[in-house]
């Protein structure tokens, strides 16, 4: 009978494909003393010449799905495999002990990861030499064991990825024209693989805990991202029956895209913003095709994550240009740099925390590394001619925090506006809501920023404290628990008893449950995952503000996330 497996729905649409298995294979070997060197050298070389081939195929098509900067790491891959050290150490390995190839190649990788390794604290740049070298080997073994290794970058059919986790790197080299979707064991729905899974529009499940180990590869498998069901060799009848699901998401899908260029209003005539998060400007085209009135949070992080080394000013410039161009006088919100949690930099080394999510983190890095900070902010300054700027800090949790960082923005805008450079003169600054204490506080904080922007993801592990990424405990990830309401409620009215604008951009803006609670409770701008906007569009044509106020001050008033989630169902037909 075909297996289900069950697991956090994170992204919409149904996909039908074989699987394709990113765990990499056993590579482990037995020592052995051999007679022949010169085959064993042979051998060696024979892997080596195989593993070139192969970071040179993968190099030309990662240049093409994702372009130069992106395929750098195979250049690198390709010079370690070129360094005439290394094979001559090996083979000598080879010639002195007489082992087989692949304990040599161990033997004498291991040696230079542990030096590079050891230099790392000094020079981050080693620590990426050794991952260098790490990976290649890897790849050698491969080919000495006669294993084959997963290459994402050259699936060349249509396929449904299996894995463990997925990395935003991971998740980034997928091409949409053959990865119909995934599967992994690890994450929630607001875990960064979830949200890059909804920017690329391909259906995906995570948190099975399973999926690895009960999919083999090449399987045929259904993915239903709408429902977190995946079906392992699906009967003619599954498939057919999930063929005609897939396809009446894609019919809803059309109905919505008529919404594309019309208002985000309610039934009675009350007009909000929807907006989009984006990571790089590359999104913009899935912006402006789902009709986005502006970018409701621009992750910056992805510009620092995706570099060998802190971005220069003008490559952020660069950057933040194309953005402001690209929409068009519509607003857009930069968030800055959000590093530290989850997202690290390999060439700016954090120091070791207990608990990284309450550590150094986000403006906390900001304010301590100023320099960093600076060169941002004065890039974003030199962008903001080129359209409607809006700048937020994440991660704020005290009035200083708020305060310091708008000296900093102050100083540098007067040290460009000194030096004759054009910076626009209403850039508003406000403050991501994501640390509980913030959301308390925020009629004090409406006094001085000129907006929020409710980060949820965050903001309801932060006051459950629960990881979102934890499928452990993801029951108490609740978006709907009155506690959760009730601190939107308090920073929605904040804002307006200032004649601030309120904004949301954490997922929870784009949840069909939760969005007629937030159109009660009057929140100004919803930012979500591009491929949320039309859908969300749709629903709000369907409300009523009058009774969506009542709902929620209902809802506001319940014990419990479910019993506020039955509320909305019942009162909503979605
Ligand atoms: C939008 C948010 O920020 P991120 O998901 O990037 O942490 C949030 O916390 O809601
Ligand atoms: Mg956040």
């Amino acid at each position: 009978m075909a297996d289900e497996i069950r697991g956090i729905a994170a992204s919409n649409g149904v996909a039908i494909a074989k699987a394709y298995k990113l765990v990499d294979p056993d590579l482990s070997f037995e020592q052995r003393t051999i007679d022949n060197v010169e085959a064993e050298k042979g051998r060696l070389r024979a892997a080596f010449d195989a593993s070139k081939a192969d970071l040179e195929q993968i190099k030309a098509k990662a240049l093409v799905s994702m372009g130069e900067a992106e395929s750098e790491v195979f250049t690198a891959h390709i010079m370690v495999l070129e360094d005439p050290e290394l094979s001559a150490g090996i083979e000598g390995q080879i010639t002195t002990d007489k082992v087989n190839a692949e304990a040599a190649l161990t033997a004498i990788t291991d040696t230079y990861i542990a030096m590079f390794e050891g230099m790392a604290d000094d020079n981050p740049y080693m620590a990426e030499r050794a991952a260098d070298i790490r990976d290649v080997t890897k790849r050698v073994l491969a080919h000495l064991l006669n294993k084959q290794l997963p290459n994402p970058a050259l699936i060349d059919e249509e396929v449904i990825i299996v894995a463990n986790d997925m990395t935003p790197s991971d998740t980034a080299q997928l091409d949409r024209n053959f990865v119909k979707g995934f599967i992994t064991n690890i994450g929630g729905r607001t875990a960064h693989a979830a949200i890059m899974a909804r920017t690329l529009e391909i259906p995906a499940i995570v948190g099975s805990e399973v999926a690895t180990q009960k999919i083999a590869d090449g399987q045929m498998m259904i993915l239903d991202g709408l429902d977190g069901l995946a079906i392992v060799e699906p009967s003619g009848e599954q498939i057919s029956a999930y063929q005609t699901k897939g396809n009446q998401y894609l019919a809803q899908k059309a109905e919505w895209a008529k919404l594309k260029d019309k208002e985000s209003v309610t039934a009675d005539g009350k007009v909000f913003m929807i907006g989009a998060n984006i990571g790089t400007p590359k999104d913009l085209a899935g912006v402006l095709d789902n009709g986005g009135e502006g970018v409701g949070l621009y992750r910056t992080e992805f510009l620092y994550m995706d570099s060998k080394e802190l971005p220069t000013e003008e490559e952020q410039f660069t950057a933040y240009k194309a953005v402001l161009e690209g929409m068009a006088g519509k607003t857009v919100t930069v968030r800055t740099m959000d590093i530290g949690g989850d997202k690290n930099l390999p060439y700016l080394p954090l120091p070791k925390e207990e608990n990284p999510f309450l550590g150094y983190r986000a403006i906390r890095i900001s304010l301590d590394r100023d320099d960093i900070f600076r060169t941002q902010l004065r890039a974003l300054l030199r962008a903001s001619v080129y359209g409607n700027l809006w700048i937020m800090f994440p991660m704020v949790a005290t009035l200083p925090e708020f305060r310091a960082a708008r000296k900093i923005f102050d100083e540098e805008k007067a040290k460009l506006e000194a030096q004759g450079i054009l910076v626009a003169e209403d850039i508003k600054l406000g403050i991501m809501i994501e640390v509980p204490a913030a959301a308390i506080l925020a009629d004090k904080f409406a006094a001085e920023v000129d907006f929020f922007s409710i980060g949820t993801n965050d903001l309801i592990g932060y006051s459950m404290a629960a990881d979102r990424g934890n499928d452990k405990i993801s029951y108490l990830y609740q978006p709907y628990n009155p506690s959760i309401l009730r601190l939107i409620k308090n920073v929605i009215d904040a804002a307006h008893d200032h004649g601030k604008f309120a904004a949301m951009c954490g997922e929870m803006a784009g949840d069909p449950i939760a969005l007629p609670l937030l159109v009660g409770m009057g929140l100004d701008e919803f930012s979500m995952s591009a491929t949320s906007m039309l859908q969300a569009r749709s629903l709000m044509k369907k409300l009523d503000t009058t009774a969506m106020q009542a709902l929620a001050e209902q809802a506001l008033d319940m014990d419990t996330n479910d019993e506020v989630k039955a509320l909305v169902e019942s009162s909503i037909n979605n």
